[in-house]
Parts: structure tokens; C-alpha cells; sequence
């Protein structure tokens, strides 16, 4: 696997507001990168660095062995970020053509049409498309120049499950393909299913570079859900126990010590029915993370 992003003590502040703080990065050829974080810590400006649309205030940056923003790497990176498309009066078709001008060896309109099932709405123009199909018109652009590397900042927002799904599916064809993809999303589940590495962006560091699978073995934490008549109130304080939650008779406990807690069940076993243990979700890890940073 090739170097394609190279990030040593990179820092960036909008006045005095300093969002990042000494970042170290590397990303590989055919990593899928699931950058996460809360609401203003950073993500968008980080990605606005590597395309070199803002300049760091200090360390070192390379894409593609270039400095961002330059001729080739714009080349080799297609972005699908926020906001609305500017281009209007234009049919989806006719953007896309105009777009392939731009670059040496683009994919053509008509495969990108076909490939990411867009023909329904393809002679269309751009304001007549729901939020959804115009978000799904951004991927297209964002791959119109068949880029090596690819920026997806919260892709899938507004988006049927169908198209959610055809999505990741192609996401997974580019990886197979080599390229490089770093997805900002919110909906920690689908980050959880499809990176490979995941980074956890807080207080303009990186609390966490690595796999879910490591991030979940550090994060000691289990869920042991089952039905009971029991209040919750009963597992409050058994050996291991860091939160209760419970609905319905349908009652849900943290763990940070699994053993303990399933031992200290054993009393109450035969009222309970249904129990479930599982390692704990991204979302509830995030969650868990970032209180702790707060309190
Ligand atoms: N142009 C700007 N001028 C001043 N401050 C800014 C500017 N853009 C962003 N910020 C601030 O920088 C911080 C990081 O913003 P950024 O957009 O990178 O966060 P984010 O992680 O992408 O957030 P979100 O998840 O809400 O999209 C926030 O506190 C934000 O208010």
C-alpha cells in the first residue's frame, strides 16, 4: 500500500479558536477512513486542509507527495462535501459531461449514469431533483475524474435506504479498487460497518486512531439487555455497573466488567427473560467518550 496523505504536527486555528492541535495522519491506498467527531470539532476544516482550500499554521502536509490544492492532486481527489450545488439550469447529464472536461482521463457521464443507477432522472435539471437524488448526483461528480482518493463529508444524508445501500456497495468497488476514502458521518453506524480505521477527533486531536475492533477491546464496555418485572433500580449498584437503562420492562445495563456483573445476576436469573450481552456500539462508545471528555 502507497502513502497517499502524510500529516505531521499539523495545527490550524480560525483567529484564536485553534481547532486543530498537532496532528499526526497517515492514509494508504484502499483505506476506507470513518472520521468522526462532535458537532465544530473539526472535521470539515480538516478535510479543507488536505484540499488545500485553507493552509495549516504550522507542520507538515502532503498529498499525493504534492502540496494540497496543487494541479495534480486536485487531479486525483474527488470531494462530495456539504451545501447545496451551485450549478443550476443544467440537466444532470449535461453537468456531468461539462465536468469530465476538466480532467485528463475522467469517466464518462453515461457509465457514471448507469453505474450509480441514475437514467430515472438523468435528463432532469438539477432543480428538479429531490435532496436526495441531487445528493446522489454529488457522489457521480465526486468520481467524474476517476480520483485515486475521495472525500465524503456525511454522504449519505437524505438518502432512501436503497440508494444508502447501492452506495456503500460502490464505496466497497472503489476500495477493491485501490482508491482512498475518508467519510465524515454522523450516523455512527454505517462508519462502524464499513471503515477500516476510525478517527476520533476531539479538542483538535485525535482521542482515537485505529480499527472498531481495537477502539472496542480499549472500551472494556458490555451491554447485557433482558425483559424483566424487576425495577431497574434493582441492578443499580451490582459489581460492574456503569449505567441502567430501561423501557417497558425491556431493561439495559452497562458493563465495564462483564464477569462481575453476569455474577452478580445469578440471583436474579429466573426472573429474568431474554438476555442479550454484546460489545458496545460505536454510538454508545462515542457517546461514552465524549462525556467523558466534558465531565
Ligand atoms: N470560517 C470559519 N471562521 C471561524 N470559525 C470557523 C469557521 N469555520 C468553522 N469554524 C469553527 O471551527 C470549528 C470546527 O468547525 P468544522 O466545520 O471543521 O467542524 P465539524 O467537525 O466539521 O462540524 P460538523 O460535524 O458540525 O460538520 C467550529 O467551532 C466552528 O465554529
Amino acid at each position: 500500500m502507497t502513502t497517499i496523505i502524510q500529516a505531521k504536527q499539523l495545527s490550524f486555528s480560525y483567529g484564536k479558536h485553534q481547532v486543530l492541535d498537532k496532528l499526526d495522519l497517515t492514509i494508504k491506498t484502499g483505506e476506507i477512513i470513518g472520521l468522526i467527531g462532535e458537532n465544530g470539532a473539526g472535521k470539515t476544516t480538516l478535510l479543507n486542509l488536505l484540499l488545500g482550500v485553507r493552509t495549516a499554521d504550522s507542520g507538515e502536509l502532503t498529498v499525493f507527495d504534492q502540496t494540497p490544492g496543487s494541479a495534480l492532486a486536485k487531479q486525483k481527489i474527488g470531494s462530495m462535501l456539504q451545501g447545496d450545488m451551485a450549478i443550476r439550469g443544467v440537466t444532470v447529464t449535461e453537468l456531468l459531461t461539462m465536468a469530465a472536461t476538466n480532467y485528463p482521463a475522467p469517466l464518462s457521464a453515461a457509465t457514471l449514469i448507469t453505474t450509480l443507477d441514475l437514467t430515472a432522472f438523468a435528463q432532469q435539471q438539477l432543480t428538479a431533483l429531490s435532496g436526495g437524488q441531487l445528493r446522489r448526483v454529488t457522489f457521480a461528480l465526486a468520481l467524474i475524474s476517476n480520483p485515486d482518493l475521495l472525500f465524503l463529508d456525511e454522504p449519505t444524508v437524505g438518502m432512501d435506504t436503497n440508494a444508502q445501500q447501492a452506495f456503500w456497495q460502490r464505496i466497497q468497488v472503489l476500495k477493491a479498487q485501490g482508491k482512498a476514502v475518508i467519510i465524515t458521518s454522523h450516523y455512527l453506524p454505517e462508519i462502524e460497518q464499513v471503515a477500516d480505521r476510525i478517527l476520533l477527533l476531539q479538542d483538535g486531536r485525535f482521542a482515537f486512531q485505529g480499527t472498531f475492533a481495537t477502539l472496542q477491546q480499549r472500551y472494556q464496555q458490555v451491554v447485557i439487555t433482558f425483559q424483566t418485572a424487576l425495577p431497574g433500580s434493582t441492578f443499580d449498584h451490582l459489581a460492574g455497573v456503569t449505567a441502567v437503562t430501561g423501557r417497558h420492562q425491556t431493561i439495559k445495563i452497562s458493563s465495564e466488567d462483564r464477569d462481575a456483573t453476569l455474577q452478580a445476576l445469578v440471583p436474579y436469573l429466573a426472573q429474568l427473560q431474554q438476555v442479550t450481552i454484546n460489545r458496545e456500539s460505536l454510538s454508545e462508545i462515542f457517546v461514552q467518550l465524549t462525556k467523558g471528555a466534558k465531565a
